[in-house]
């Protein structure tokens, strides 16, 4: 399975910022946004690109542009919302697919309660957004979902990732890209990442602080 801990010094350097327990709903968000825009830019390293004629000051030039396969966002309801408008900037015209998780905070289960994807999915790279992978049952239960759809190319962005969900995600979709800015060192006790960033969803929305 492809996966990508990005070590470019500005992600490490934001995600550093990220995980200091004082941080303002305010600058949480924003960080978040950043670094999923770093994500993104290694995300779509490998888009094919192919050459085109535009005509320029000086007459035409050659120049290349994305090929044909176009992508859509996938955030998972509700902490991806905080990654959206970071990939946004590089990708604006991306249409976005929705789904909707909650993991059961007893029995850390995935409960989907929402999906409305984009009608042409197998022409579409997804890109799936959460800021946390952590049991991974939310991204396998996604993932199962754009399969159903007929997705066929799926990558995950995460801002952090643990090694249980990852492990997770290869028994089930090995097929499937992750990029991280950290994979952290384990679960807690409650299926929270260590030493990760605590409630990403309440961090962003600014429920329960
Ligand atoms: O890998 P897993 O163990 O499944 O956990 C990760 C999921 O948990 C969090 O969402 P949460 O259920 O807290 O929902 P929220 O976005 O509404 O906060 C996080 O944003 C992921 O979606
Ligand atoms: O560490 C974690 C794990 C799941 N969800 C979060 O928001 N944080
Ligand atoms: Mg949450």
């Amino acid at each position: 399975m492809k996966i990508v801990e990005v070590r470019h010094p500005l992600v490490q350097h934001k995600l550093g910022l990220m995980r200091r327990a004082d941080n303002s709903t305010k600058t949480f968000r924003e960080l978040a946004a950043e670094v999923a825009t770093l994500l993104t830019y290694e995300a779509t390293s490998d888009l094919e690109t192919e050459d085109a004629d535009v005509e320029g000051w000086a007459g035409t030039v050659r120049v290349r542009r994305i090929k044909g396969r176009k992508i859509t966002l996938v955030p998972i309801l509700r902490a991806g919302i905080g990654m959206l408008p970071g990939v946004l900037e590089l990708i604006p015209a991306a249409k976005v697919s929705v789904v909707g998780i909650k993991r059961d905070e007893a029995s850390l289960a995935a409960m989907p309660y929402y999906e409305n994807l984009v009608g042409d999915m197998a022409d579409r790279t997804a890109l799936v957004l959460d800021p946390m992978l952590a049991t991974g049952g939310t991204l396998v239960a996604t993932v199962d979902m754009l399969k159903a759809a007929g997705a066929t190319r799926i990558k995950g962005l995460f801002l952090v990732a643990a090694p249980e969900g990852l492990k997770a995600l290869e028994a089930a979709h090995p097929d499937v890209e992750v990029y991280t800015a950290s994979i952290d060192e384990r679960l807690n006790e409650k299926g929270y990442i260590l030493p990760g960033l605590g409630d990403a969803g309440d961090k962003i929305f600014g429920t329960r602080v």
